[in-house]
């Protein structure tokens, strides 16, 4: 996925510069920020509509469009992909996959604490559930 997303940035960054009159890309490019963060909210509402409408194809669709405008609006603001990437595999390293930072800023250099999770054997648990 990494691979798409980077063409992609690399395809959204080229058309910057070209004529708006034939690049929907250079149009959003010469509209600004405003309008490339309409366009992306946009797409993130018609993403939850379709998902909570059960429209799992209307999603993948949906989802493509609100990655392009995401893209877009990366580039606007200087933001490369790798940059998220990098961001990404830190919280994996702090915390693991799709935990969540704690509220607040963790800084930069927080040292990556060892998180142990208490093992309870499983047969110690169903033994507690025993009446
Ligand atoms: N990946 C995309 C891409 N995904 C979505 N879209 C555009 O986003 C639109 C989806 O959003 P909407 O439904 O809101 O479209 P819309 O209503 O026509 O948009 P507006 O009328 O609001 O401007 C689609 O109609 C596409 O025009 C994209 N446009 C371009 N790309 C890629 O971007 C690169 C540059 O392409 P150009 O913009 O054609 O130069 C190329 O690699 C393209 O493949």
């Amino acid at each position: 996925m990494s691979d798409s997303i980077g063409r992609l940035y690399r395809a959204v960054s080229a058309a910057r510069d070209l004529d708006p009159a034939a690049s929907r890309t250079a149009r959003l490019f010469q509209r600004g920020p405003a309008k490339m963060a309409k366009k992306l909210a946009e797409e993130a509402i018609e993403v939850v509509i379709d998902a909570l409408s059960g429209k799992p194809d209307a999603v993948v669709r949906e989802s493509a469009d609100l990655l392009y405008n995401l893209i877009v609006l990366w580039a606007q603001a200087g933001v490369k992909p790798e940059d998220v990437w990098r961001e990404m595999e830190r919280r994996e390293r702090l915390l693991g996959i799709a935990e969540k930072l704690p509220k607040g800023p963790v800084p930069k250099n927080a040292p990556v604490p060892v998180v142990r999770r208490r093992i309870v054997a499983l047969e110690s648990r169903l033994r507690k559930r025993q009446p």
